[in-house]
C-alpha cells in the first residue's frame, strides 16, 4: 500500500477530528474541565482513528487484489499528476555508475565526480556527517557529504538543494549511490542551463587542484610494465619542487615565459575562435646545465599539467609514435629532450644507406630494425602537428637542445615550435636568485666582486648553484661565496689560457699554410715563367 497516500489520509483524519474535540469542548466546558476531559477524549480519538486506519488499509487492500491492474494504473498516473501540479519543485539525479567501459567493468560517471568535488567544499562546511575518502590519483583526501544529508546551495538568485541518497535494488550485489537536486519549477532555465554546467566547470577545476600529477614515460626499461596494461606508456607519481619563482634568470624574461603560458592555458575559446588546435611548441635551447629540464618541472607546476617524457629512441616507428601521442591525456607537457641527438641517429643511418653498397645497407637496415627505432623526420613533424596532433587539445610540446643550429628548420619552424628559449650562462640577476634560494642572502660586500667576475666568465647556473650549496653544517654564506669566487678564478684563467692556444693554434696554422716554397716549386715557377 502507498504510504504517502495512507499518511495523506492520516493527516486529514487528524487534523478533522481535533477540529471537532476543539469546536465540542469549548462550546460546553471551561478551560478547567477540559484539562480534565483531555486524556479520556484523546484516548478516545486514537481509538477512532486506530479504526479508521485499518478500515481504510482494509478497503484500500481489497481495491488493490480486486481491482483490475488498468485501473490500478490509472489511479497512480491520476495521483502523480495531481501531485506533480501541486509540487512546486524539480528533481534531477545524478547517479555514480552509468554504462560500462571496454573491459565490461561498470564506469563511475565523470558528472558525480565533478559534483561530489563541487560539493566537498561546501560539504566540509556545513555537512554534520561527512565521509572522507582518497581516490588512487588524488593527493589529499576528498570530503563528501554523508547519506540523506542536505546541503543548500545558491546560484543567481536560485536556492538548489543536494541530497545525496543510495538506491536501493536486491538485483545489484554493490551499492548505488546518487545525488538528487531539487529546485523550485521557476528557476528552471537557470539550473538546466547554467548551474549544471557551472558545478561541473568547477568540480572538474576542483578534482584537476586535488590530483597527483604524473610523469609519464615510454621507456619501460627503467619502469614495472604490466602486460595487461592498456597504455604504452608508464608512469610515476611528479613531485619536483621546480619552480619560476626558484629559477636563476632575468626576472623580466621570466615574467614574459609566465605570461606566455598562462595565456596558452586560459586561451581554450581563443583558439577555437581562430581555429588553431590549441597546443603550443617551446623549444628550450642553451649549454648543459643552465636549467632547461628544470624549466620544464616549473612550467608544469605552474600549469598543473603532467608530463609526458617521450624517449624517441625508443619508439619502433611512426605508427607507434602516433599511437603515443594519441594516448597523451589534456593538459599535459610533451617533452623531447635532447632532440638534435634523436634526430641524428635516424639522419646518420639515412646517410650511411646512401653512400656505402648494396651489401652494406642490407646489414645497416637489419642494425637498424635491431636497435629498434624507425622514427623518421616526418613521422615527427605530423607527430607535432599533423592531424592527429590536435586530438584533445591543451598541450604543450617542448623540446630541448643543446645545439639548436644543428636542428631541420622544417622541425623548428614556427607553427611547430611557437616560442624559442634560450637558457644562458648564469648572469649576475641569476646569481641573486641563487644566492637567496641557497643561502638566504640578499645583499653581501662579496657581491660585487661576483659581478665583476660573472661578467669575465661563463659558468652555468649550474655550476654556480653547486658552489653555493653548504657543503656541512660548518659551511657559511662567506664560506660559500668564496668558494663561488675561486671557481670564477679558475674558470677565467682556463678561458684565457684556452684562449691562447686557440691563438697559438691559429697562428701555427697560418705558418703551415705559408711554408717556404719546396725546390720541386721553385723548378716548376721557373718552368711555367714566361719567356
Ligand atoms: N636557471 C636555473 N635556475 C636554477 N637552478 C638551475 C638553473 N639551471 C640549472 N640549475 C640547477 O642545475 C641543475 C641542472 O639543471 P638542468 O638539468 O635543468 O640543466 P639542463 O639545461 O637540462 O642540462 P642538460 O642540457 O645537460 O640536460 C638543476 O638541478 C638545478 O638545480
Ligand atoms: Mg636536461
Amino acid at each position: 500500500m502507498d504510504s504517502s497516500l495512507i499518511s495523506f489520509f492520516l493527516t486529514l483524519l487528524n487534523q478533522n477530528m481535533h477540529a471537532k474535540f476543539l469546536s465540542k469542548t469549548s462550546r460546553t466546558t471551561s478551560p478547567q474541565e477540559t484539562m480534565k476531559l483531555v486524556p479520556a477524549k484523546r484516548a478516545q480519538t486514537l481509538a477512532t482513528m486506530g479504526s479508521t486506519i485499518a478500515t481504510f488499509t482494509f478497503v484500500w487492500a481489497i481495491i488493490c487484489q480486486y481491482c483490475p491492474y488498468e485501473i490500478r494504473h490509472m489511479i497512480e498516473k491520476l495521483k502523480q499528476k495531481i501531485k506533480d501540479y501541486f509540487y512546486p519543485y524539480i528533481r534531477i539525479t545524478i547517479h555514480e555508475f552509468t554504462g560500462h567501459d571496454r573491459d565490461r567493468m561498470m564506469k563511475r560517471s565523470e558528472g558525480y565526480a565533478a559534483v561530489e568535488a563541487y560539493l566537498s567544499s561546501n560539504s566540509s562546511a556545513n555537512a554534520n556527517r561527512l565521509k572522507a575518502e582518497k581516490e588512487t590519483d588524488t593527493s589529499c583526501l576528498i570530503l563528501s557529504m554523508g547519506r540523506d544529508q542536505i546541503l543548500s546551495d545558491e546560484f543567481q538568485g536560485a536556492k538548489v538543494w543536494w541530497v545525496l541518497k543510495k538506491l536501493s535494488s536486491h538485483r545489484v550485489a554493490y551499492e548505488q549511490k546518487y545525488y538528487e537536486l531539487t529546485f523550485n519549477k521557476r528557476h528552471r532555465e537557470i539550473i538546466t542551463k547554467y548551474y549544471l554546467d557551472h558545478v561541473i566547470k568547477e568540480g572538474k577545476e576542483i578534482r584537476i587542484g586535488n590530483r597527483q600529477r604524473k610523469l609519464y614515460t615510454n621507456c619501460s626499461g627503467g619502469l614495472k610494465w604490466s602486460a595487461y596494461q592498456p597504455t604504452i606508456w608508464s608512469h610515476i607519481v611528479f613531485e619536483h619542487p621546480a619552480s619560476f619563482e626558484k629559477m636563476a634568470m632575468e626576472a623580466e624574461r621570466k615574467q614574459e615565459i609566465i605570461d606566455d603560458l598562462l595565456t596558452f592555458r586560459n586561451g581554450k575559446d581563443y583558439y577555437a575562435s581562430i581555429g588553431k588546435a590549441w597546443k603550443r611548441g617551446y623549444l628550450l635551447y642553451g649549454p648543459p646545465g643552465t636549467g632547461k629540464s628544470t624549466m620544464i618541472a616549473a612550467m608544469a607546476n605552474l600549469l598543473g599539467y603532467d608530463i609526458y617524457d617521450l624517449e624517441l629512441t625508443s619508439v619502433k616507428d611512426n605508427t607507434e609514435l602516433r599511437r603515443l601521442l594519441i594516448e597523451t591525456t589534456g593538459k599535459s607537457i610533451i617533452v623531447i629532450e635532447d632532440i638534435d641527438c634523436s634526430l641524428d641517429l635516424t639522419d646518420q643511418r639515412k646517410k650511411k644507406t646512401e653512400k656505402v653498397s648494396e651489401a652494406e645497407q642490407k646489414e645497416i637496415k637489419k642494425e637498424a630494425r635491431d636497435e629498434g627505432s624507425k622514427v623518421t623526420l616526418s613521422g615527427l613533424l605530423n607527430f607535432i602537428d599533423g592531424l592527429w596532433s590536435s586530438c584533445g587539445g591543451e598541450r604543450i610540446v617542448v623540446f630541448t637542445t643543446n645545439y639548436v643550429e644543428k636542428l631541420d628548420p622544417a622541425l623548428i619552424r614556427r607553427g611547430r615550435m611557437d616560442k624559442y628559449i634560450e637558457l644562458s650562462y648564469c648572469s649576475f640577476e641569476g646569481f641573486k636568485v641563487l644566492a637567496k634560494n641557497y643561502l638566504k642572502l640578499e645583499n653581501h660586500q662579496m657581491f660585487d666582486k661576483i659581478e665583476k667576475l660573472m661578467m669575465e666568465t661563463k659558468l652555468t647556473p649550474a655550476d654556480v648553484a653547486e658552489n653555493l650549496m653548504p657543503k656541512s653544517h660548518r659551511d657559511d654564506p662567506e664560506k660559500c661565496l668564496t668558494n663561488l669566487i675561486r671557481a670564477m678564478e679558475k674558470a677565467r684563467k682556463r678561458a684565457e689560457a684556452d684562449r691562447k692556444k686557440d691563438e697559438e693554434g691559429a697562428s701555427s696554422k697560418e705558418n703551415e699554410t705559408k711554408q717556404p716554397p719546396t725546390v720541386k716549386d721553385i723548378e716548376e715557377n721557373e718552368y711555367n715563367k714566361p719567356v
